[in-house]
């Protein structure tokens, strides 16, 4: 089974995370199938509108920590060259996509899974999904433009205290907060996250490309090497804290952070 689905039609690419049965938890298949996804949609010249959609029960749960785990005890250094290879590529590539971009968001949207769906334009939520940092949580820092994403949307106290306590905020608060677009009843969400989509690409593609490219011009340049430098993801995927809240978490116990 493919880890993402890709279906192009009537203008509109709709890009499927498929890993329902881990809570759409991002391993190397997913990463590269969406990354492939993304650069088949960048190279077809028919697509005037993305919707990113997940198969399952949760939008997606970040990095897949069993496959992280495992990374970690051959080199921590190395664990973390995914966001160089496959973080930073997509939401950067999503970002630099001229049409709009609309995530349908449903259940835990967590970790890399929250800049996944914060890297669209437009995030449509079921009125029962979550979201969550959940980086302290596993001793790392965010990452791949996520802080300015952050910072940029609800302002730097709220997003210092989101990141430090590992706050799960509901569909409305995130709606409250400015984070996402719409929230839907949950029967109602796939649906009404598909039907603006859809909107979109039957819109003014020029002029969507020109709203996307003057809001990002409003906003100051993002250098993510000084992001990776400031955040310290290198040295913090070989902290004990790191390595033993991972362990932690696969073991289903709470971490004792011992601040090392
Ligand atoms: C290509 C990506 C593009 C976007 C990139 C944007 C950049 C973002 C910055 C990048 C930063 C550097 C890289 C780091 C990336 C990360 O994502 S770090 C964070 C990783 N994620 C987590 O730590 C979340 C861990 N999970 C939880 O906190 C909870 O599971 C939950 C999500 C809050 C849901 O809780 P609950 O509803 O209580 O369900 P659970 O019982 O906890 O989980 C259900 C089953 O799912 C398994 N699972 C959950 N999360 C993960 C995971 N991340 N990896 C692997 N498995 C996971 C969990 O173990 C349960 O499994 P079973 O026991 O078998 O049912």
């Amino acid at each position: 089974m493919d880890s993402a689905t890709l279906t192009v039609a009537d203008g509109l690419a709709v890009l499927t995370l498929n890993r329902p049965e881990a809570a759409n938890a991002l391993d190397l298949a997913l990463k590269t199938a969406l990354l492939d996804g993304l650069r088949a949609i960048a190279a077809d010249d028919t697509v005037r509108a993305v919707l990113i959609r997940a198969e399952g029960r949760n939008f997606c749960v970040g990095q897949d920590l069993g496959e992280h785990a495992h990374a970690l005890t051959r080199s921590p250094e190395r664990a973390m060259d995914t966001v160089a290879e496959h973080y930073n590529p997509l939401i950067s590539g999503i970002a630099a996509l001229e049409v709009p971009v609309v995530a349908a968001v449903q259940g835990a949207c967590v970790g890399a899974g929250l800049g996944l769906a914060l890297a669209a334009d437009v995030v449509v939520a079921a009125e029962s999904a979550s979201f969550a940092t959940a980086f302290t949580a596993i001793g790392l820092a965010s990452d791949s433009g996520l802080t300015r994403t952050l910072v940029d949307a609800i302002g730097a106290v709220r997003t210092r205290a989101f990141l430090l306590l590992g706050t799960k905020i509901s569909a409305a608060q995130a709606l409250d907060w400015g984070l996402i677009a719409q929230v839907a009843a949950d029967d109602e969400a796939a649906a009404s996250a598909e039907a603006v989509a859809r909107r979109l690409a039957a819109g003014p593609t020029a002029a969507f490309a020109a709203v996307k490219s003057l809001v990002a011009a409003s906003l100051p340049p993002l250098d993510e090497a000084l992001e990776r430098e400031r955040a310290g993801a290198v040295p913090l995927a070989a902290t004990a804290d790191h390595t033993g809240a991972v362990e932690a978490f696969l073991a289903k116990r709470r971490p004792a952070f011992t601040g090392r």
